[in-house]
C-alpha cells in the first residue's frame, strides 16, 4: 500500500506516527537504564509501589515528542505519574539524574535539537494529570508497565494508547524484552527471533509487529485454537489470584502451565498468538487502571476479544479508573464464550 493510500484509509495516521515515535525513544531510554539500574534509580511511591527513573523518564519523552510531532493538536493526557515526589526537598539528586537521561536520549537521536531543564521535567511530568473520561481526545501513558518485572530484569512495556470520545482508538506497545515470535522463554531469544517489538493498532485497521530499531511491519494474528485443551493462558506474575485462575483453566481443560510475566508484554504475546488466553483476576477492592489496559486491549481486539467478568466490553470513559465487574479475559472468539462460562463457575464456587 503506498504510504497515500495507507493515510487515507487510517484516520489516525498522523498520531500513530507521533505515537510509534514517541514509545520508540522512551524504550531507548528504558533499555539503557535497565541494562545498569542501580537501587538509587529506583523509589516508592505513596502506595507503595516502585518507580524508577525510567518511569519518570518515559512520560517526560513520551509527553515531549507527542506535543512536538503534533502541535496543531489539543494536547491531553491521562498517565501514571506525576511530579508530586521529585518536587521534595530530597529528590532534587534523582530529578538530576532524570534530566540528565532524557537529555541524553534526545541528544542521541538526531530529531530534536533541544534541552530541558529540571522545571521542564517536572512541567511535562505534570502533563499527564488528565481526568480522561467520555468526550475528546486524551493519550494514555503507562509510561513503563510492569515496573517490578523491569527492575528485576523481565518483562515490560511502554505503553500508549488513544482516547477519543470514550473509545480506545489506537495503542501502541513497546516490548524491549519481548521476542516477537515465541514468548515461551520470555526472558530472551532462544530461537533467534526478533528481541524487541513495537507492537501497534488503530482501530477497523489491525495489529502490527517492527523491530523496536525500525523495520518493515508484520500483521500478526491471534491464534485459533477453538478447543481449550489445547490452550495455554497467561497470568500476571506479581498480581493474580492463582487459585482462582486455576480453577478456571481446570474448568476448561487447560493442560499446559501458566506461563506468568509482567507488563501487558501479555497482550502483544496474546496478540502474536503465543497463547490462547490471558485471565486476569487480581485481590478484592483493586481497582484496574485505564493505563495498564487501553493499549494491550486494542491491539488483542484488533484480531481477538478483551472482555470483564460479566462478558461487557472494558469501559475506559470513566476516568482514570476502568469501570468492569471482576476480572479481565483476553482471548480469541471462538474460546472467549466458554471462558466466561468458566470464569462464571469459578466465581459462583468461591462465593
Ligand atoms: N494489587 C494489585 N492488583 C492488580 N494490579 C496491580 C496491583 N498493584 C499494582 N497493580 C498494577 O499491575 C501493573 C502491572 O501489571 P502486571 O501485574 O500484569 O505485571 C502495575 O503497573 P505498573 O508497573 O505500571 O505500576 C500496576 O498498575
Ligand atoms: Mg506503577
Ligand atoms: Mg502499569
Ligand atoms: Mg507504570
Amino acid at each position: 500500500m503506498s504510504q497515500l493510500t495507507e493515510v487515507a484509509a487510517n484516520p489516525y495516521a498522523d498520531e500513530l506516527a507521533a505515537a510509534k515515535k514517541a514509545v520508540s525513544l522512551a524504550a531507548r531510554l528504558c533499555q539503557r537504564v535497565q541494562q545498569g539500574i542501580l537501587q538509587s534509580d529506583i523509589q516508592s511511591k505513596a502506595d507503595r509501589t516502585p518507580v524508577t527513573v525510567a518511569d519518570y523518564g518515559s512520560q517526560v519523552l513520551i509527553s515531549l515528542v507527542l506535543k512536538k510531532e503534533l502541535p496543531s493538536h489539543s494536547f491531553s493526557m491521562v498517565a501514571e505519574e506525576d511530579s508530586e515526589d521529585l518536587r521534595k526537598d530530597d529528590a532534587q539528586q534523582i530529578l538530576e539524574h532524570i534530566t540528565s537521561l532524557v537529555n541524553e536520549t534526545i541528544a542521541n537521536d538526531d530529531s530534536y535539537n533541544m534541552s530541558l531543564s529540571k522545571e521542564d521535567v517536572l512541567a511535562a511530568l505534570d502533563g499527564g494529570k488528565s481526568e480522561g473520561g467520555p468526550s475528546g481526545r486524551h493519550w494514555i501513558l503507562d509510561p513503563i508497565d510492569g515496573t517490578k518485572g523491569f527492575i528485576r530484569g523481565d518483562q515490560y512495556a511502554v505503553a500508549l494508547g488513544l482516547l477519543d470520545e470514550g473509545k480506545v482508538v489506537l495503542g501502541v506497545l513497546g516490548c524491549p524484552n519481548l521476542p516477537s515470535k515465541s514468548t515461551n522463554k520470555h526472558n530472551g531469544s532462544s530461537s533467534g527471533d526478533q528481541v524487541g517489538s513495537l507492537y501497534f493498532a488503530t482501530i477497523g485497521c489491525g495489529a502490527k509487529v517492527q523491530a523496536l530499531e525500525g523495520s518493515e511491519p508484520q500483521k500478526i494474528t491471534i491464534c485459533s485454537v477453538n478447543n481449550p485443551v489445547d490452550a495455554s493462558f497467561f497470568e500476571s506474575l506479581e498480581h493474580s489470584k492463582r487459585d482462582l485462575t486455576s480453577s478456571i483453566a481446570e474448568k476448561l481443560g487447560v493442560q499446559a502451565p501458566p506461563v506468568r510475566m509482567d507488563s501487558q508484554a501479555k497482550y502483544a504475546a496474546l496478540a502474536q498468538g503465543d497463547g490462547a488466553i490471558y485471565l486476569r483476576f487480581s485481590g478484592k477492592g483493586y481497582k484496574e487502571r485505564v493505563w495498564d489496559h487501553a493499549a494491550g486491549s486494542i491491539i488483542v481486539t484488533a484480531g481477538g476479544m478483551v472482555k470483564d467478568a460479566s462478558g461487557n466490553d472494558l469501559d475506559f470513559s470513566k476516568g482514570r479508573y476502568l469501570d468492569r465487574d471482576r476480572g479481565i479475559i483476553a482471548t480469541n472468539r471462538y474460546l472467549m464464550p466458554m471462558v466466561l462460562k468458566a470464569v462464571q463457575e469459578a466465581i459462583d464456587e468461591e462465593q
